[in-house]
């Protein structure tokens, strides 16, 4: 049994200029003890899809399980299976950072809960805080607090929108320890994030989301290896050419082409060359994940899901 199953889940909101499709049949299975990244643009759909697996919002059509309960006919117990630490902070500001916890720990019916919120606050770097008040914390530690709070359950499907959106380096390596470590003893992990380097580390496999459609789903080193193969990075003062620059990813002067082998880099110079352009501390380098996704995100149309690789 997958620990979480989307079964052509379809959204549409409706908004004052009508209605507006989110999600556009989404079929996913992630597998109990798995690490899998959820990408997308923004707007693509992702905190729609993690939404309506919270019970928070209603899919228009398809259903949802968590380790087999149907988050519409079950949700108790579908929301028993989850952590999930949502993109925004809210919290109730008259509590400290251990009775928000506890009431936590209520909600979800554990009792004697105390060493697992020691063991959290420790590896969250919030023992220091066990009685601060909410509203005296920092944004990044009220982010470490949403984190503690997802897991006091010891939920076996851990669920992480966004989990290091404006968090600094420090708790980003802490969070990412501890999160691999309760994948290792089993948890399985669903990751959205924008930090393309984090995915790539993390994730077994990887879903891209594209205007609420799957684009890629696939094991994170097959996404590398049918990506783009290298990318020539270069420096260049001047224009480049419409042939290279529909395929190039230009930041100021900094230029970066996908290139499949010698010959497509010899001929990549070639055109530079025969432009009057001179590139300048030319590199080689391999392609990574944000080459892929910005390949796919430039596709011009998302493919239809039966012509997706699985
Ligand atoms: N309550 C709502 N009413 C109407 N439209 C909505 C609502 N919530 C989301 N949308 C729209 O649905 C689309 C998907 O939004 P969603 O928040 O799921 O995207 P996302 O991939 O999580 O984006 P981000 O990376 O910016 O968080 C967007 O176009 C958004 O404007």
């Amino acid at each position: 049994m997958p620990a979480v199953s989307f079964q052509s889940v379809t959204k549409t909101y409706n908004t004052p200029k009508g209605p507006f499709q989110a999600l556009d049949g989404v079929s996913l299975d992630i597998e109990e003890g798995e690490f899998f990244g959820l990408l997308g643009p923004n707007g693509a759909g992702k905190t729609t899809l993690i939404s309506i697996l919270a019970g928070l919002t209603r899919a228009t059509q398809g259903r949802v399980l968590a380790r087999g309960h149907d988050v519409r006919i079950d949700p108790a117990q579908a929301r028993r299976q989850l952590g999930i630490v949502p993109q925004e902070l809210v919290f109730d500001p008259f509590f400290n950072v251990r009775e928000t916890l506890r009431i936590q720990s209520g909600y979800f019916g554990v009792k004697n809960n105390d060493a697992w919120i020691d063991e959290l606050l420790e590896n969250l770097g919030l023992a220091d805080k066990a009685n601060a008040n909410m509203r005296q914390l920092s944004g990044g530690m009220k982010r470490r607090v949403l984190v503690a709070q997802a897991l006091v359950h010891k939920p076996p499907i851990i669920v992480l929108d966004e989990p290091t959106a404006g968090v600094d380096v420090e708790l980003r390596q802490s969070l990412w320890q501890f999160v691999a470590r309760l994948n290792r003893q089993g948890h399985t992990v669903l990751l959205t994030t924008h930090y393309l380097e984090e995915a790539e580390a993390l994730c077994r496999r990887i879903a891209m989301l594209k205007s609420g459609r799957i684009v890629a789903l696939d094991r994170t080193s097959e996404l590398l290896r049918k990506g783009s193969g290298s990318v020539l990075h270069l420096r260049l003062d001047g224009v480049l050419p419409p042939a290279l620059a529909a395929r190039a990813r230009v930041t100021g002067n900094m230029v970066q082409l996908p290139v499949r082998d010698a010959h497509d880099i010899e001929s990549s110079l070639a055109a530079l060359r025969a432009a009057g352009l001179q590139a300048q501390d030319v590199e080689i380098r391999r392609a990574d994940l944000e080459d892929v996704f910005l390949h796919l995100m430039a596709a011009p149309a998302p493919l239809a899901p039966e012509n997706i690789a699985v």
